[in-house]
């Protein structure tokens, strides 16, 4: 990234609440523009590095650099950073076009100027004719959409995003994940996103952001998380991963499965590592048909539609096999199956 596009610089963060570590030594480089999502389990700083980037937390060391500006001691409302949270925290005795208008107001804009900015946010969002509707005449898609152009009106440098679609129904989460990423797109700021739904951090990231206990784990657009986790943790968080015990058994070499796999290992041999493997990397055959691949024992079956998801033993393993192939269907309970691992897609950590 070259140091125009360098938008926001996370240096070195760490922070501390009365004994309990939420960040250590965070360190992330946000280009401009960027749709940046921080990903993790329930206690893993997302929030904390949020609330530091807001301003309503101070760091205890490291800094954040916005350009070329120290901006770790600036209050928030210097800051002046658009920001959703799950709450929406819409004004409901107001219209909508009060709302958008509000930080514009407090700004000092002109009634006019306001007017035109509204009725231009407004067309963006796609709600061209609800002005003057109350908030509370809305539906929870058109909430959201409020709440982001809300917090757009002011043209911040960052928009800041907290589990913003967390109460939404499934269908229209899905819906507004799209909106959200339009939007972003639209009015080409740079945003950080809370989530702990990996379906969603991949729907909208330019990068993905992996934290667990209060560090980053990997940071790297969503395709490379996946198909290359940094670690197990990574590649477990991350979709149906199995995470399976193996050794280096000779020069690119492994033992998995009591099978030998070709593999670009640079462990020496004899190193214990686990091997992470998705379930839609692995194939099934008849068993008269597995041509020296291990045997498996079917012991569950989900037709979810699209997709069937199984899980097969092989070697006291149980790996989750996922395909669109409507054969898998047909499978029994108990049924003897070749497995047919694509060892391309292996991810090889040390144990
Ligand atoms: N104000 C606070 N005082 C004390 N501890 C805090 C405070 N804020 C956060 N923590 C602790 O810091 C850690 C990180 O919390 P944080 O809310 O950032 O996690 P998170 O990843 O956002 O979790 P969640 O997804 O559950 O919201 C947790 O152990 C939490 O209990």
């Amino acid at each position: 990234m070259s140091v125009q596009d360098l938008h926001l610089h996370i240096d070195s963060v760490s922070k501390n609440f009365g004994g309990v570590q939420a960040l250590t030594n965070v360190d992330l480089k946000i280009e401009r523009g960027s749709f940046v999502c921080l990903l993790g389990p329930s206690g893993c700083g997302k929030t904390t590095l949020l609330r530091i980037i807001a301003g309503f937390e101070n760091v205890d060391s490291g800094r954040l650099m916005l350009d070329d500006n120290d901006i770790s001691m600036m209050p928030p409302h210097k800051r002046g950073f658009g920001m959703v949270f799950q709450s929406l925290a819409l004004f409901p005795h107001m219209s909508v076009a009060q709302n958008i208008a509000y930080g514009l107001k407090l700004r000092g804009v002109s009634a006019s100027a306001q007017r035109d900015r509204v009725d231009e946010l407004l067309h963006v969002i796609e709600l061209p004719n609800i002005a003057d509707r109350p908030v509370s005449a809305l539906s929870g898609g058109q909430r959201q959409r409020v709440a982001i152009a809300r917090a757009l009106a002011i043209q911040p440098p960052l928009f800041l995003l907290d589990e913003p679609l967390s109460a939404l129904d499934a269908k229209l989460r899905d819906n507004m994940q799209i909106e959200l990423r339009q939007l972003q797109q639209k009015f080409g700021v740079t945003t950080i996103l809370v989530t702990h739904d990996q379906h969603e951090a991949m729907m909208l990231a330019d990068e993905l952001v992996v934290m667990k206990n209060g560090k980053v784990f990997q940071s790297a657009p969503p395709s490379t998380v996946y198909q290359r986790p940094a670690d197990s943790f990574v590649a477990d968080f991350l979709g149906a991963a199995n995470i399976v015990s193996a050794v280096v058994s000779s020069k690119g070499q492994i033992e998995l499965l009591d099978r030998n796999f070709d593999v670009a290992v640079d462990h020496p041999v004899g190193t214990n590592i686990n091997v992470a493997m998705r379930a839609e990397h692995i194939k099934l055959t008849a068993e008269d048909q597995a041509k020296g691949n291990p045997i498996g024992t079917v012991e569950f079956i989900r037709d979810l539609g699209p997709s069937t998801e199984l899980v097969i033993k092989v070697c006291d393993e149980r790996l989750r096999v996922r395909s669109d192939n409507a054969t898998m269907s047909e499978l029994k309970l108990s049924q003897k199956v070749g497995v047919v691992i694509d060892s391309n897609a292996l991810s090889i950590f040390r144990a």
